[in-house]
């Protein structure tokens, strides 16, 4: 398969919204679009989790049909009243946020689904192992995804890999659109992938890119479009304008703590006179080596490093406390980070997805309360800004919204520790500043929270941070200690018992 770019010249535009709507049961998502995506451009777009960017997307793939208005490709009126027809959208491509690889399948065979219109029938296995093979390698230097792997034994990291080598499989390929790629993807893989976006670029393909870092879409998009309550609100050109100029246009402004202010927010000390609610002593085994932390009654512990470097192990240790070198004193709720495998109970509402572990606390002599249910549910949804409603089902919700809901339960309910898997992935800039503030307000009532992330810069909202590397805990830093940069450098120095741990 050979990408065919004999299509319009830079800025040409590629794919036109006029005045799009679009509207399920009493949710305007999008009120009157106005975007125009240019041949050989970058266009970040940016919003509110539930502003309407998904919804756009799938538009303008021609997954869905627009209410009102038009939608032209090549300057092709496509959106009829019959609806949007597959062959007016061949060239345009979307790599989704929540992948749409099938899991039972092989990463070769998901290739052979969406991309068989340009393989051959016979030996189509080997045509589709040959071309996802070739193209992850272009695209993912050290992927180690094989194309016999099935799609559900892959980490998140690598299911999105294939997601948008996936998207990128066809033999022309005019738009291509990029649903958050990066938010599951570790800081390597996503440089590759802005590399190979501007090979696309360069050879005409105009990329289409949503995602909640700003600062990512500043440094690789050429202009940035706005979305506001399913309306572009505004249109800029990236270069020269600053994060804090997009968060307004956005509009709010977000006051981030300063390193100061952080530091009088956490606790006073190391902790070390704190009651301890969970901790490992020397704990060894799958993904760990001699492991030992301590969690204080009312702090916030940070697991740091790069991804899977077993962060995730200690989680799971204290999750389910089976071995020895493990103590957890209390009640714990856990907040995933992959809401797609585990979180979200796709046929209940909001509600019940959201009171589903505080039931048991809420209720009195075993019987539920629906009254105080409701309350806490009202109080949550409205705490989080959790668009779209109480009664709604979950997966009528935006990506965002699905995980403030998870977040939510955990915290509705009365778990004395709270472990967080990435909890904030895809969740925005906005509600992620209330969230750090929510954790903090926690932490001062007595809440324990042990909490993984892939971003570095969140750590500084923790009292305690241990930094992981190959299974070890390779530094243990506590208040001033914790900055980006320390634990960028620690995660990285070499030591000699990782090359013992890499020949093992
Ligand atoms: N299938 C659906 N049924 C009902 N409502 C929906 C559906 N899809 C989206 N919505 C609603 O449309 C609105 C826009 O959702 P959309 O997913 O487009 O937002 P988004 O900007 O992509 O958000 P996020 O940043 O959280 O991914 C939301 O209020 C959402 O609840």
């Amino acid at each position: 398969m050979h990408v065919d770019n004999r299509g319009p010249r830079a800025g040409e535009p590629v794919v036109i919204a006029k005045g799009v709507t679009k509207t399920y049961g009493r949710t305007r998502a999008l009120t009157g679009v106005d975007l125009e995506v240019r041949a050989g451009e970058v266009l970040g777009l940016v919003g509110h989790n539930g502003a309407g960017k998904s919804t756009l997307m799938r538009v303008l793939a021609g997954l869905e049909a627009c209410d009102e208005g038009a939608v032209l490709v090549h300057g092709k009126e496509v959106s009829g009243a019959a609806g949007p027809r597959a062959q007016d959208f061949r060239a345009v491509r979307m790599a989704y946020q929540e992948t749409s690889l099938c899991p039972d399948l092989t990463v070769a065979e998901n290739i052979w689904v969406s991309s068989r219109h340009c393989l051959p029938r016979l030996r189509w296995r080997r045509a589709a192992s040959d071309a996802v093979r070739r193209r992850l390698d272009e695209m993912f230097p050290g992927h180690g995804v094989t194309p016999r792997d099935r799609v559900e034994d892959l980490s998140l990291a690598q299911r999105q890999m294939v997601e948008i080598t996936r998207a990128s499989l066809v033999d022309r390929l005019d738009l291509l659109i990029l649903d958050e790629p990066t938010e599951s993807l570790g800081p390597d893989a996503a440089r590759s992938l802005y590399d190979y976006v501007r090979t696309l670029t360069a050879a005409g393909t105009a990329v289409l890119l949503i995602s909640h870092r700003i600062r990512e879409v500043l440094s690789v998009a050429d202009r940035v479009a706005v979305l506001r309550d399913g309306a572009v609100t505004a249109e800029r050109f990236a270069e020269g304008l600053g994060e804090q100029d997009v968060l307004e246009l956005m509009g709010a402004h977000v006051a981030v703590p300063s390193d100061r202010e952080r530091a009088a927010a956490r606790a006073a000390g190391d902790g070390a006179d704190r009651p301890v609610v969970a901790e490992l002593r020397g704990a060894t085994g799958p993904g760990l080596r001699e492991v030992s932390l301590r969690v204080g009654a009312g702090e916030v512990v940070g697991l740091a490093g790069l991804a899977g470097q077993g962060q995730q192990e200690v989680l799971e240790r204290l999750w389910r406390p089976v071995r020895r070198d493990t103590t957890v004193v209390g009640t714990r709720a856990y907040v995933p980070g992959d809401r797609q495998r585990s979180g979200v109970l796709p046929l209940w509402s909001v509600a019940e997805n959201l009171i589903v572990t505080a039931m048991r606390g809420l209720a009195r002599q075993g019987l539920r309360r629906p009254a105080e249910e409701r309350a806490a549910v009202g109080d949550w949804v409205e705490r989080l800004a959790i668009r779209g409603g109480a009664d709604a089902g979950i997966t009528e919700l935006s990506g965002g919204n699905q995980q403030k809901v998870i977040v939510a339960r955990a915290f509705a309910s009365t778990a004395e520790l709270v472990l967080l898997d990435d909890p904030f992935r895809g969740v925005d800039v906005h509600t992620k500043t209330d969230l750090y503030a929510l954790i903090r307000q926690e932490a001062a009532q007595g809440r324990s929270v042990v909490w993984y992330s892939s971003e570095n810069a969140e750590m500084a909202h923790c009292d305690r941070v241990y930094v992981f590397r190959a299974g070890r805990v390779v530094a243990e830093l506590v208040g001033e200690e914790i900055s980006e940069e320390r634990i960028i450098a620690v995660s990285f120095a070499e030591s000699e018992s990782d090359g013992e741990q890499s020949n093992e």
